[in-house]
């Protein structure tokens, strides 16, 4: 295993932010740290790379204890939300920081710094002063920057949140790419549960610093372990029901769910769990707030008030009459 975090507790005075932490990361792999604001995401990276001290617990890299290792000698690369760029330094002097830090010699700077801009997208950019760049291409900068030593661990602090929404989307995919294609093992801080999908093969949720739930992507979405992780993954109804050979009866009907356990479930039905349908249980229509691609809805029906999703172009408004069905694809058993 790469990195070892075993039992790490941060105290800051009496509160703890991290409780008993434990996580490992193989060679290669991508983690992400998600959670709510003020959940312990940032401490936990801090305590890893050596910024933030620890009150317990150790964190190793193959087996080696770092405790006595200062944060320079880790062998880490560190990202930041905003770059932190030196302002009164061109492009390439800010990469070349990080190849002059560890001794690369200065012949080699602009052929690396060349590499370094390519990989990140930025070929040609090496004389741009960083004041004139965009917030996206800032933070391709800073990755740059933090890749330039080639780091044994790259750590990633919400490193797209300053950017807006589409620029954020773009890369995150870029990010992704590169991630995967330099094999590079990465530990990330998101808040943001797309942001961690596209870029993480394994993903740690944390709530108020405790790591609630530790897996592979597509299984903590299909299977949050309770239901703080499943609310923090977007389910907003919660529904007992019952399964029999992989169908699962409710109030609100019946549903496949192929690897349910015979017996008693809990479902978490995330909003489009429930679509308006020609068929269905009857409702009316609450709140309808249209989005780019769909319609959120919120309906009451004989005994409870759910989330549902209609087409983006159903002209749906308060009061209006709808009928809903179960939808596999928004529904997940919870805490199996
Ligand atoms: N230096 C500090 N001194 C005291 N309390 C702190 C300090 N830094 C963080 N905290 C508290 O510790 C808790 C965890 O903070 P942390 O920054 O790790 O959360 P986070 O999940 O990264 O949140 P965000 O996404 O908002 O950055 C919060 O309640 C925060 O207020």
């Amino acid at each position: 295993m790469a990195l070892s975090v075993r039992d790490v507790t941060v105290h800051y005075g009496s509160f703890t932010a991290v409780r008993e932490a434990r996580l490992d990361l193989a060679d290669g792999e991508v983690l992400a740290l998600l959670g709510p604001s003020g959940s312990g995401k940032s401490t936990l990276l801090r305590a890893i790379t050596g910024l933030e001290p620890m009150s317990a617990g150790t964190v190793a890299w193959d087996g080696a204890d770092l405790a006595a290792v200062p944060v320079h000698k880790r062998g880490f690369g560190l990202v930041f939300q905003d770059g932190q760029l030196f302002p009164h330094r061109d492009v390439a002097a800010n990469i070349a920081f990080g190849l002059r830090m560890h001794g690369v010699p200065r012949a080699q700077h602009a052929k690396r710094v060349a590499e370094l801009l390519d990989l990140v997208g930025l070929a040609g950019f090496e004389r741009r002063r960083v004041t004139e760049l965009s917030g996206g291409q800032a933070q391709r900068v800073a990755l740059a920057r933090a890749l330039a030593p080639e780091p044994r661990l790259l750590l990633l602090d919400e490193p797209l949140s300053g950017l807006d929404a589409g620029l954020r989307e773009q890369l995150a995919i870029d990010l992704a790419e590169l991630l995967r294609r330099s094999k590079i093992t990465a530990l990330l801080v998101t808040h943001d549960q797309e942001e961690a999908f596209t870029l993480a093969d394994r993903v740690a949720v944390l709530d108020a610093g405790e790591i609630r739930q530790e897996g592979a992507v597509g299984s903590v979405w299909r299977r949050p372990a309770d239901e703080v992780v499943a609310r923090f993954l977007g389910v907003s109804t919660f529904l007992p029901g019952t399964a029999e050979s992989g169908v699962v009866g409710t109030e609100l009907g019946a549903v496949a769910v192929p690897d349910a356990p015979d017996g008693p479930v809990r479902l978490g039905l995330r909003p489009h769990g429930l679509r308006v349908a020609a068929e269905g249980l009857p409702g009316e229509v609450t709140a309808a707030v249209h989005r780019r691609d769909h319609v959120r809805l919120v309906v009451r029906l004989a005994e409870s008030t759910v989330d549902a999703v209609a087409p983006a172009a159903a002209d749906l408004r308060a009061g209006d009459p709808v009928r809903l069905t179960l939808d596999p694809d928004g529904i997940t058993v919870v805490g199996l």
